[in-house]
């Protein structure tokens, strides 16, 4: 992962030394990139920009940053898939559209992929910054007594509540001469993507094809995130997967397995906490039973593939060594469930544990990949949160309120109706409440986190999944079956063993949530103290 850092000064002289909160930011931001950094000056009329970035080398070949051009200087964080890249680096081919289309808005309209940008146009004397449609990735920006602050990452310092992260869907215009900032909404320019709109439909009849193309669309997005990943050493595993053994994660190490050449290794990252609290050994928490289970299941399944099941154990020290680190990196995150979701991300990704050789044996192991797959987002596609099936539970007064019946014969279109609202929430709502506070968790350790499940063409196509394939009830037995179609690409893929699986969000299932004495009672909406 990338860190971008950029600030802009009214003043005529270079005053970062003093300034607490650039300092503060440089210092997280230098932890993202540990492959190269670099921090320049451009002087102009109206004041100094200090722009600093560290970068984590995934893409050949090797790129500095900032990148400089004569009209602009550009600092990118992230990952782009757009095919006509070919062997160039992504960042390099920004500087080229900026040059070939000469309007920011069309060349931010081109990029597929995940990212957060800024663009600073010399003669226009403007700063633009932003993300992806989605918001993969943190950015925030403070404007402080008249001087701009963008960064990756929030400072701990006493400034930090005047950052603001940028939202998805907007793109972020200083003006250099009158310091003003203006949000130019996406859906006001031709050249942005839209929305994703989640679908009314249901009902299909047969639904064969799907299968198919989902299992095409998603065998894309992985093959996209995992094959251009450049290393110096191939005996090393290229990509680790954050894997509980849940169905999501293990249809990504499955479509991985079918997508890599033989003899290659694939690192299996479980992390599991010691929970003094319950006394629960990280051994027996339920994602690691799963996950062992499971990365058996694809051992069996694809022989020609090095599994190396890492299993992340966290003491109660650990954890309380670093849960301050982790509580400034996720703000303005600031719940017991951000937390807890946050530090098992955190640990997870640093992949410090061992390698399991078998069910007795194991040798301590660090995971050095740079890139992680998470199987984060299938659940808001494709309705696989409980208070998604609430919905339809009889005896919820959600359904007694909208549908008097309690037969399932006669579901009433409306609970469809608010199935589909609920997931457009969630879609529209990723950005603020998962992607931009995992980012900073996982992206402290020089690792870049990527989505297979939110790649642009398979959001397209998940979206527009008929509601009854996503949630499915059997009007004889009244069974209601959370992602469910991604159930049947499961049983397509031969993957029965995990169809069925039921698994817990990751603070239960990894057991890092109600660590401390007393806190049993607590809420996942509490604020953190
Ligand atoms: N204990 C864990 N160790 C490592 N990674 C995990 C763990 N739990 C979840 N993850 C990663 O985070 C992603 C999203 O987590 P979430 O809690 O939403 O799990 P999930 O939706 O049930 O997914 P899955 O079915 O893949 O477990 C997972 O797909 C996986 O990549
Ligand atoms: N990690 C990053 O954000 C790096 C940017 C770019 N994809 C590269 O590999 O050079």
């Amino acid at each position: 992962m990338c860190g971008i850092l950029l600030r802009f000064s009214r003043s005529s002289n270079v005053e970062i030394d003093d300034d607490y909160t650039f300092q503060g930011a440089k210092q997280l931001v230098s932890e993202r990139g540990t492959d190269y950094q670099n921090l320049i000056h451009i002087s102009s009329n109206n004041g100094v920009s200090s722009l600093y970035s560290s970068v984590l080398s995934i893409r050949s070949p090797f790129t500095q940053q900032p990148l400089q051009s004569e009209l602009y200087t550009v600092q990118f964080n992230g990952e782009l898939y757009n095919k006509e890249i070919k062997d160039k680096n992504d960042g390099h081919w920004i500087l080229e559209l900026l040059h070939d289309y000469n309007n920011i808005f069309k060349v931010i309209g081109t990029l597929e992929g995940e990212f957060a940008y800024t663009i600073l146009v010399h003669k226009e004397k403007k700063i633009y910054f932003g993300k992806d449609q989605l918001g993969k990735k943190s950015l925030a920006y403070a404007v402080i007594d008249g001087t701009l602050y963008i960064s990756s990452c929030i400072p701990d310092v006493p400034t930090r509540t005047c950052f603001h992260e940028c939202e998805n869907l907007s793109m972020y215009i200083f003006d250099m001469e009158t310091s003003e900032i203006t949000i130019s909404p996406f859906k006001d320019n031709e050249y942005l993507p839209n929305e994703y709109l989640v679908s009314d439909v249901r009902d299909i009849g047969i639904y064969q094809p799907l299968i198919s193309q989902i299992v095409e669309s998603l065998t894309g997005a992985v093959s996209t995130r995992t094959n251009n990943i450049h290393t110096l050493n191939p005996s090393i595993a290229k990509y680790a997967i954050l894997f509980s053994g849940g169905i999501d994660c293990s249809l990504l190490a499955s479509l991985a397995a079918t997508t890599s050449y033989p003899g290659a290794t694939i690192d299996l990252l479980n992390v599991s906490f010691y929970n003094p609290r319950t006394k629960t050994l990280p051994e027996n928490t339920p994602d690691r039973k799963l996950g062992i289970q499971n990365w058996e299941n694809l051992c069996r399944m694809y022989p020609h593939i090095r599994f190396q099941f890492i299993e992340v154990d966290v003491t109660y020290e650990e954890y309380m060594e670093h849960k301050e680190k982790v509580k400034q990196l996720i703000y303005p995150n600031n719940t017991e469930m951000d937390l807890s979701i946050a530090i098992a991300f955190y640990f997870a990704s640093r992949g410090k544990g061992s390698s399991r050789i078998n069910a007795d044996e194991k040798i301590p192991y660090e995971s050095t990949c740079k890139v992680l797959l998470s199987g984060l987002g299938a659940d808001e596609l494709f309705g696989g949160y409980t208070r998604h099936e609430r919905f339809f539970t009889p005896t919820s007064n959600i359904r007694k309120k909208h549908n008097k019946s309690t037969s399932f014969e006669t579901v009433d279109a409306n609970l469809y109706h608010l199935l589909q609202q609920e997931l457009q929430k969630d879609l529209s709502n990723l950005w603020i409440r998962n992607l931009s506070r995992d980012d900073k968790v996982i992206a402290c350790w020089s690792k870049e986190v990527r989505y297979p499940f939110l790649d642009t063409h398979f959001i397209n196509d998940a979206t527009s999944v008929p509601l009854n394939l996503k949630l499915h009830y059997d009007p004889q037995s009244g069974d209601i079956t959370r992602k469910w179609i991604l159930r049947q690409v499961a049983d397509q893929l031969d993957m029965g063993w995990v169809s069925n699986e039921a698994k817990r969000a990751i603070q239960f299932g990894a057991k890092s949530a109600k660590m401390e004495a007393g806190s049993g009672k607590m809420k996942g909406t509490d604020k953190l103290t």
